[in-house]
């Protein structure tokens, strides 16, 4: 309904070095400077994923019956096999794979304090997603460390 405000929608957030567009559901985002915070933990990512991140998209899950749906995070501003790290707060959610083209599927659960690299040709071939889940009505919040090509 027109001037409703849906309370229990993923909230979304986007960082970067630069005020990178992002694109999603009809909404453009200009990425917000670093945060002290954020820039701690992409440092403490880079060291561990032995890769360099300029921007992170911040997701919050308030409930389990909030997820994503089938993508792969191949966008064309986005590094051609550039690394993704996701790292993961709060409740506890499956993660699932599905290959493109022989529908193979594999899921993972990623835990609070959790670290997930996809990396290579993972989004060429591979769709991701955040199942809803009755398991849980804990909020959670990912972040994924990207990098946008300048
Ligand atoms: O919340 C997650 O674990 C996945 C997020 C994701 O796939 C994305 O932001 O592109
Ligand atoms: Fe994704």
């Amino acid at each position: 309904m027109f001037g409703k405000r849906i309370i229990t929608k993923r909230k979304v957030a986007w960082y970067g070095e630069k005020p990178f567009e992002y694109s999603y559901s009809n909404t453009t985002k200009l990425a917000l400077p670093w945060t002290k915070t954020l820039l701690i933990l992409k440092q403490l990512t880079e060291e561990k994923t032995e890769h360099t991140y300029n921007s992170c998209l911040l997701n919050l899950y308030h409930e389990g019956s909030e997820g994503m749906a089938w993508h792969s995070d191949d966008e064309k501003d986005l590094k051609k096999n550039g690394a993704i790290a996701s790292l993961s707060f709060g409740a506890e959610r499956k993660f699932a794979f599905k290959h493109k083209s022989t529908k193979e599927k594999t899921s993972l659960t990623l835990e609070h304090g959790s670290l997930l690299v996809m990396k290579g040709e993972t989004q060429t071939y591979w769709l991701h997603r955040l199942p809803p889940t009755k398991l849980t009505t804990k909020p959670r919040i990912n972040l994924t460390f990207r990098t946008i090509i300048e």
